[in-house]
């Protein structure tokens, strides 16, 4: 089974607004409301490929309901820990730029914790544990090192796409892949990446301190695929972008279900570059039918 791990899912509004002016009263041209979340995103891709995957994570209150019964809906296995607050409402605002402003998350207590790491020893080593998104002010900034120990002591493969500090604590664990974009990447060496050949070179040195795989995503720039014995670049298909919500998570669900396929790591990132742009190309998280339209416009090289 492969488990998503959101810590602090949400309730993404999504919200268009035409000349979106502050300090003005704005009124919607449209709005929706999707579940959201990294990992959530990440198994949501999963479904549509008709790839099965379990979300774990914490949620509460009426969003939080919200969230669960939106993905009951879709048939995706669920086995959050609930707590009392309301799960976060992030606002996307689409105007002439995307802005967004993600919520706090509720508080998480201790009892809380352990309930959700029961969940991880009765894991074995055919599973997939997706580590995904930012980790709430209330629990412990180690969570994620935490976890990862648990599934290293078992054989379980640990997939992150995590940013910031949380990266920096993967990273020392050696996870079986990752998938910064190159901000994030730059931000780990503390330095800027401008181009595909220094996203490599970076990437590379990931590999060097035993990441097994990483994927690198340049947005419009394409991404690249790293392992130790070769790497690939992907260009990307050119398209309007309408929704770049979601984009990096479609890489990442896209390219796990390919795997869980048998597809081969090539095949598996032209898929996974295929669904981020499906993503970004439409206004929700990608479908099956945009990515299988978008993967003939990919060419994967190896370099
Ligand atoms: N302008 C674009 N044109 C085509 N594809 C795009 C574009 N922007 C993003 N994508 C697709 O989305 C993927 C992820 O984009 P990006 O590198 O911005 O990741 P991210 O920052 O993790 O995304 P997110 O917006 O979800 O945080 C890219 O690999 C690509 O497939
Ligand atoms: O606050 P975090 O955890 O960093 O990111 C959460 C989030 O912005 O990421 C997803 C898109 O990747 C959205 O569904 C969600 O709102």
């Amino acid at each position: 089974m492969i488990y998503t791990v959101t810590l602090n899912p949400s309730v993404d509004y999504i919200v268009s607004v035409e000349h979106f002016e502050i300090g003005s009263l704005n009124r919607t041209a449209a709005d929706t409301k999707f579940p959201g979340g990294k990992g959530i995103n990440v198994s949501r891709v999963m479904n549509r490929l008709g790839v099965e995957s379990n979300a774990l994570g914490f949620i509460g209150g009426f969003t939080g309901t919200f969230v669960e019964d939106f993905l009951k809906n879709e048939h995706i296995q669920t086995n959050f820990i609930k707590v009392s607050g309301d799960t976060r409402i992030n606002i996307k605002l689409k105007t002439e730029e995307e802005t967004e402003i993600n919520g706090q998350g509720p508080i998480i207590t201790e009892s809380h914790q352990e309930e959700f790491f029961e969940a991880f020893y009765k894991m074995n080593k055919d599973d997939i544990v997706v580590l995904a998104g930012s980790i709430p002010g209330t629990l412990p900034a180690s969570i994620y090192k935490k976890i990862i120990l648990i599934c290293n002591e078992k054989g379980i493969k640990v997939v992150a796409d995590v940013s910031g500090e949380a990266l920096k604590q993967v990273v020392s664990e050696k996870p079986y892949l990752i998938k910064p974009n190159h901000h994030e990447l730059g931000e780990l060496f503390g330095t800027e990446i401008k181009s595909v050949e220094e996203a490599l070179m970076y990437g590379k040195k990931l590999i060097e301190k035993g990441v097994k795989h990483v994927i690198v995503s340049l947005a419009e720039k394409g991404a690249l695929l790293i392992t130790e014995d070769y790497s690939y670049v992907a260009n990307v298909p050119k398209g309007k972008v309408l929704n770049s919500v979601g984009a990096g998570d479609s890489v990442v669900g896209g390219f796990l279900s390919a795997l869980s396929k048998n597809y081969s790591f090539e095949e598996a990132f032209k898929l996974g570059v295929a669904a981020g742009s499906a993503t970004a190309f439409s206004l929700e998280l990608c479908t099956k039918e945009k990515i299988e339209e978008l993967l003939p416009h990919i060419q994967v090289k190896k370099v």
